[in-house]
């Protein structure tokens, strides 16, 4: 079989795609393949690819702040380890939960036009829904919400100093549930997670990225390979969103640039505006909303990675040092 070209050296089949095994993960690479399937007619049978799952270490611990116990990567360590001991060929990704510089060896292949970058607040049953144009109006003073995210919880005391938050893990179908039963008042999800899985939980909305930004990634999946699987690598790079990259990486190098504890909330989001230009807004804050920085610059997305190291330089410097310990 070749894959890109007839000419292209064979290779054989089933081509192995490591996966969590979470309904979310397992929807993104299933939407992946068929998008592959469609560029690729070589691979439209029904044996050419094998699904692989695997459980990561952000899976097994569910009772733990995922910032404690080593935050971004977690989600994709034992993931990395099957790719390199050549266990699978190629892996999709949460952007947002790969880390900023991948392992030696392996490279983000390929990155898939984003869905819906926000996130959303999740009334539960109790609640009355959210207003749109001011989503957290209606959480009564003291309201319980529950979220294991260090960034959308500074960012909701920050403005609602009032509300107590409580740790929320688990898939987003673990999270429903738990909302259902009552264990918080309401919660926060991505956006892209519920969109994707046609989950329209009532009374939700989304939050505008000014007042929630979100995180460096949220909403596009990555595709990570073997460094030296030049094949595969031009395969996947042929699918590729070329605006997913460009925003992507002016919020990884943000990222990258904070270098905040794995406790630190960040956020990062880049949207492309015409004539070839990106906005990219950065946030820093303490967990518990005492202290919210957030600054917005423009530049060419051809320098997406000089824009996002320059505003995450800018942030480091103008924060609490303390953050970045
Ligand atoms: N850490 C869990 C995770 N990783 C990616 C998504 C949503 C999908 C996406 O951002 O692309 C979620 C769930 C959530 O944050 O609600």
């Amino acid at each position: 079989m070749s894959l890109a070209h007839p000419a292209a050296p064979r290779r054989s089949l089933p081509l192995r795609v490591g996966t969590r095994a979470s309904p979310l993960a397992l929807w993104q690479t299933r939407d992946f393949l068929a998008r592959i399937t469609r560029f690729c007619p070589v691979l439209r049978d029904a044996n050419a690819f094998e699904e692989q799952r695997i459980e990561t270490s952000g899976d097994k611990i569910q009772d733990r702040l995922l910032a404690e116990i080593g935050g971004k990567g977690l989600f994709a360590k034992e993931i990395h380890e099957a790719l390199l001991d050549r266990r699978v060929d190629f892996a999709v990704h949460s952007l947002k939960d790969l880390e900023t510089e991948m392992p030696p060896g392996i490279v983000l292949a390929c990155t898939l036009k984003r869905e819906d970058a926000r996130d959303c607040l999740l009334p539960g049953p109790a609640l009355p829904a959210a207003d749109p144009s001011d989503p957290f109006a209606a959480l009564p003073r003291g309201s319980v919400i529950g979220t294991s995210s260090v960034r959308r919880q500074s960012q909701l005391l920050h403005r609602r100093p009032d509300l107590n938050v409580v740790m929320f893990r688990g898939n987003v179908q673990t999270r429903l549930r738990k909302l259902a039963e009552g264990e918080a008042a309401a919660t926060l999800l991505a956006l892209a997670g519920l969109r994707r899985m046609e989950l329209d939980p009532p009374g939700s909305v989304a939050i505008d990225a000014e007042i929630m930004v979100p995180a460096a990634g949220q909403g596009i999946v990555g595709v990570t390979v073997r460094a030296d699987d030049t094949e595969l690598h031009e395969l996947l790079a042929a699918i590729e969103d070329p605006e997913a990259r460009a925003v992507s990486s002016a919020e990884r190098a943000l990222l990258a640039a904070l270098d905040g504890s794995c406790r630190t909330p960040i956020g990062g989001h880049a949207r492309m505006l015409e004539n070839g230009r990106l906005r990219l807004t950065g946030l820093v804050a303490r967990a518990d909303g005492s202290f919210l920085l957030r600054r917005t610059e423009e530049g060419d997305a051809k320098d997406a990675i000089r824009l996002g190291d320059e505003l995450g330089q800018a942030l480091r410097r103008d924060s609490p040092a303390d953050l970045f310990a």
